[in-house]
């Protein structure tokens, strides 16, 4: 009998009708699937992953499950389940809500932080009392309960806050407590990992800290600083999904509009491209002259918020900054003026200051679109509560930008899993011929007809005929 948690089986069918649509959509990974349908790379793998829970994710890991791996899911998120596809994952393309026969997920929308520790706990122990030999994650925590773990029963003291959030780590210490023991469960589990692929920023940055500590107790291939998968995932898919997240909040008509874009690097690009798209006139704010001087030549205006902040109609945050639209700004700000963040998680946007301006009023129109009245009546739209607006307003990033990404993981899970002799314990990225592979394994699906080089051409540009094309410090 399987172990799982989730909202509700009976949304499986639901979740399997987008996950069959999501699959044509991500034609990374179904060709991952079929080049290593034979040879089975993860056989032998026990996947634990901690990875948002959502339609494409579910997507990844059938691939996993395809290529040989047993696999364990939590989300890394309290709040991006889908809890469709946690369904559709856990009863499987041949189970039954009765019968599930697919993959144990521990994965909710609306977990509360008690909870979704125990749902990581849950997935890094398999029935059998063995912990898994890869982890997949998405910001680190996986990462950090096992290592905080380990710690704690090498040191038999209470380990230093790993967290930021006091609440958060009381909890983890809480868990740590209630399973460190003389089974030494912990570091059984870090002794049996081979290795991590990391997505993201966040998580990067915790495993390139905890290696320059001398803390970290295995590999890892930091897949966010491959090109196939931030360059899609700022840029593309943040291009796409500002138009969807500002339409299905606002339904407002774009064009026409002055739309003011703080910030001009990944996302900012993608987000003013697509502004621009919409007819809107776009106006970008930055403070590094390199960008601003892109921005220009892309034709746009580049001024400061102060100057605009009154006559603009719509303002998009992307800075990975904070507070770059105070309330004061808030305030000169034109009768429903929308206000949106897609950059850096909730504080690009001054709420909590908005919230202080005496005698303003906030009033929800619908989930994750707020008016805010100020006493001399006119009022500003503020979307998501300034949090991400592309996940608050929409459903993150459409599933081909997320294959881009996946591809990356599943190929650095392969890469780790077989060859983990060539990954001495560090932080890695994928070597660049595995990133342009990621990239061709997008081309046949957009028609792409790729120009093959003569052995001539390739040596005057000093590469191989089948790449790489670019040394490793070239920037895209
Ligand atoms: N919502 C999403 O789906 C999503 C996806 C990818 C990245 N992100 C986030 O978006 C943010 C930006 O990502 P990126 O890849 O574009 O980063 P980036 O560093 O390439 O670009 C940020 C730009 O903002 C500029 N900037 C910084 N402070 C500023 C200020 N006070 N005023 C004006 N400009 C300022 C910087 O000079 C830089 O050029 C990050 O927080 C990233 O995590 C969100
Ligand atoms: O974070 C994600 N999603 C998310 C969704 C809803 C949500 N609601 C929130 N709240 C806050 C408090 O008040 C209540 C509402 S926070 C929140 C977050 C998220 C990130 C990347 C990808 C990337 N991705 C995948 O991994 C697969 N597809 C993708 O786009 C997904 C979700």
């Amino acid at each position: 009998l399987m172990d799982f948690k989730v909202a509700d089986l009976s949304l499986a069918d639901f979740g399997r009708k987008e996950i069959r649509l999501a699959e044509h959509e991500m034609p990374g990974l179904m060709a991952t699937r079929k080049e290593f349908a034979a040879s089975q790379p993860l056989k032998g793998a026990k996947i634990m992953g901690s990875l948002h829970m959502t339609i494409q994710t579910a997507v990844l890991i059938e691939t996993l499950v395809a290529l040989g791996a047993d696999v364990r899911w939590v989300s890394c998120n309290i709040f991006s389940t889908q809890d469709h596809a946690a369904a559709a994952v856990v009863v499987g393309q041949n189970g039954t809500p009765e019968n599930p026969s697919g993959v144990p997920v521990f994965a909710w929308k609306g977990e509360t932080l008690e909870e979704y520790w125990w749902c990581t706990e849950q997935a890094l122990q398999w029935p059998d009392g063995s912990g898994p030999n890869m982890i997949l994650d998405d910001g680190g925590d996986a990462t950090l309960l096992v290592h905080k773990g380990a710690e704690f029963e090498k040191t038999g003291v209470v380990p230093t806050a790993g967290e930021d959030d006091p609440e958060e780590w009381a909890i983890i210490l809480d868990t740590l407590r209630r399973t460190v023991g003389p089974d030494k469960r912990w570091t059984k589990i870090a002794e049996g990992i081979k290795g991590v692929t990391e997505e993201t920023t966040t998580g990067v940055h915790r495993l390139y800290e905890m290696h320059r500590e001398g803390r970290l107790l295995f590999p890892a291939i930091n897949v966010n600083d491959s090109v196939t998968k931030s360059k899609f995932d700022n840029k593309y898919g943040c291009r796409h999904s500002v138009i969807d997240g500002l339409n299905r909040a606002t339904d407002v008509l774009i064009g026409g509009k002055v739309a003011v874009v703080c910030g001009y690097g990944d996302v900012g690009k993608g987000c003013a491209d697509a502004l621009r798209g919409q007819g809107a006139r776009v106006i970008v704010t930055e403070v590094d002259p390199i960008c601003a001087l892109q921005a220009a030549m892309d034709g746009f205006q580049v001024t400061t918020l102060d100057d605009v902040v009154g006559t603009a109609d719509i303002f998009v945050t992307c800075t990975g900054n904070y507070n770059i639209i105070t309330a004061d700004h808030m305030s000169k700000m034109k009768h429903q003026a929308i206000v949106s963040n897609i950059g850096h998680f909730d504080n690009e946007i001054d709420i909590a200051g908005l919230a202080r301006i005496p005698g303003v009023v906030k009033e929800e129109v619908k989930p994750q679109v707020h008016t805010w009245t100020f006493a001399d009546g006119h009022s500003i739209i503020v979307l998501a509560e300034g949090r991400l607006m592309n996940l608050g307003c929409a459903t993150g990033h459409p599933s081909f930008v997320m294959s881009n990404s996946f591809t990356n993981q599943v190929i650095a899970q392969i890469e780790l899993f077989a060859k983990t002799e060539n990954y001495p314990i560090g932080v890695y990225v994928l070597p660049k011929h595995l990133d342009e592979k990621v990239a061709r394994l997008h081309l046949d699906a957009l028609g792409v007809k790729l120009t093959t080089l003569s052995k001539k051409q390739a040596e005057y540009i000093g590469v191989d005929v089948e790449g790489p094309y670019k040394p490793d410090h070239y920037r895209y």
